[in-house]
């Protein structure tokens, strides 16, 4: 039989994920079709922005998009329609923690999932071949095929493959562009593999067929949940060597590289942090603790959950340290927190521990202040009102989005950086050193400042993991 070709191609789901990875297929395969659809006017609109102001800022992403869209490339409104059309369908649609019911905290809540796939139900008069591009736990791909297979009109069939994304934001583009691999997941039947070839071949057309890894349906599912929980697991290791690194003299950066030189080791992910944020890692890891729960595997679980206990520690170590380090008392003092995102190079703000460091300062009564080049004064208050479930008033009161680092800095008792945006390496610390209240403090919750530098214009530096007596 001769291989299937994919000549038009829907994403349902404009995000992180839907929008990059589907646009760069777009640019790399010229004679495929793609529509990229969501039900969030206002973010489809953006993505048609003429100016190309997107609405996810990722480097790269601008030119990717110019290279194609309105020749090959579409953003719409129009679901159905998107679906209807497509012989090949991206679902990658988000996967929340579940807030409430059964697993609530710790298991995917699968309801955009379930509506995405019934939408497709619903609205295909041809046969498709569905891709789970969202993450999501083990098995979801059998309950999608139960969905589909249950109100498929006659005549129409549906292949399932998982195809997760281990793209990382802020590095998007250049992920896509040459991953480390692509993974394919399918049933091992004559169908399930044919469909997945079909998909092999779309990534063919710019990736090296070596690194197209092709596996079975639960092992690519599972394989997502645990590259993520290993990624996580690495650097909640290094954070928990960083608070024997403080109490011993060690330097937990030539702990990293000396244990990183190992090639068994390798040196990536082992930077230590103020914790790790991101929509995912937790997300995940917990995921996996429900999976492990609901199997009875309670041993498997708790080792998973201790990666994200890890993390919490040492958020709640370094906001301690703030306190302690500013003699027990913040209360009334100015904290200028520099980034907001969950880390460099993004405007990504969902789990970042900025949230969790600023509410326990504001739980101090402390005044904050804070600057990100690329998170809006909107985004940062959704996120310390928690979307509106705590009162505004008293956290507009208290914290002051700035233009600048050094407007935020002005007059300030202590420096806190969070995330690692470059521009925060060659500020002009010798003027905001002058501006702020003596001693002057800075915490370097990410190890990127000269910290001789900054001690020889008279700051008080304080790193994560390094035994330096202030
Ligand atoms: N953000 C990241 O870096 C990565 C995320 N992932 C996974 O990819 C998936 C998507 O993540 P993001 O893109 O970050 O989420 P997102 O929240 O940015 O985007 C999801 C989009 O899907 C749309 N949507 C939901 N249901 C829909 C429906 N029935 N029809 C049309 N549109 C619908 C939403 O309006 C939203 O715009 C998640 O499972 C996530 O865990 C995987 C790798 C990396
Ligand atoms: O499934 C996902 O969503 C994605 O999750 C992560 O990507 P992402 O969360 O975008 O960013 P990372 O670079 O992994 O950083 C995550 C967090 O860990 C922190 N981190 C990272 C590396 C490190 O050495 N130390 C450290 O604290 C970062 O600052 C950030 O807060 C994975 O790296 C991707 O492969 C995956 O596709």
């Amino acid at each position: 039989m001769a291989p299937i070709e994919v000549k038009k191609i829907v994403c349902i789901g404009a995000g992180y994920v839907g929008g990059p990875t589907c646009a760069v297929v777009a640019l790399k395969c010229p004679h495929i079709q793609v529509t990229i659809v969501d039900v969030n006017q206002s973010r489809i609109d953006a993505w048609n922005d003429p100016d190309f102001n997107l609405p996810i800022y990722e480097p790269g992403l601008v030119d990717v998009v110019k290279g194609c869209r309105g020749r090959n490339l579409f953003f719409s409104t129009e679901v159905d329609k998107g679906i209807a059309e497509a012989d090949l369908i991206f679902v990658s649609v988000n996967t929340p923690t579940k807030k409430s019911g059964l697993g609530a905290g710790f298991a995917a809540d699968l309801n955009y999932i379930e509506l995405a796939t019934r939408r497709i139900a619903e609205v295909s008069t041809s046969s498709k071949i569905v891709v789970e591009k969202s993450t999501v736990p083990c098995r979801t791909a059998e309950s999608m095929r139960t969905i589909l297979e249950a109100n498929a009109k006659p005549g129409c069939r549906f292949d399932i493959l998982s195809n997760p994304e281990f793209l990382a934001e802020g590095t998007a583009i250049e992920d896509l562009f040459a991953p480390d691999r692509v993974l394919i997941g399918s049933l091992q039947s004559q169908e399930g593999l044919d469909a997945c070839a079909a998909l092999a071949n779309v990534y063919a057309n710019w990736i090296p067929k070596e690194r197209i890894l092709t596996v079975g349906l639960w092992s690519s599912e599972l394989s997502k949940l645990a590259a993520n929980a290993m990624l996580a697991q690495r650097i909640s290791s290094v954070n928990m060597l960083s608070a024997i690194c403080e109490a011993t003299g060690a330097n937990v950066d030539e702990v990293a590289y000396a244990v990183g030189k190992d090639s068994r080791v390798g040196p990536k992910f082992l930077k230590a942090s103020v914790g790790f944020g991101g929509s995912c890692f937790q997300k995940y890891s917990l995921n996996l603790v429900y999976l492990a729960r609901s199997l009875n595997l309670e041993e498997v679980a708790r080792y998973w959950y201790a990666v994200v206990e890890a993390n919490d520690y040492q958020k709640n170590r370094f906001a301690k340290k703030v306190v302690d380090t500013l003699f027990n008392t913040i209360t009334g003092k100015k904290i200028a927190v520099l980034g907001f995102a969950f880390k460099a190079d993004t405007g990504d703000t969902r789990e970042s521990p900025a949230i969790d460091l600023i509410n326990h300062f504001l739980s101090e009564r402390a005044r904050v202040t804070v600057y990100d080049p690329e998170v809006q004064e909107s985004q940062i208050m959704l996120d310390l009102t928690d979307y509106g479930a705590k009162p505004a008033e008293p956290i507009q009161k208290a914290v002051t989005v700035c233009p600048s680092a050094l407007e935020a800095c002005k007059g300030a008792d202590a420096i806190v950086v969070v995330t690692e945006w470059k521009e925060f390496v060659n500020l002009d610390w010798q003027s905001i050193h002058d501006t702020m209240n003596k001693p002057a403090f800075i915490f370097d919750g990410r190890n990127i400042l000269k910290r001789q530098e900054l001690k020889n214009i008279g700051f008080k530096v304080v790193s994560i993991g390094t035994g330096d007596r202030l």
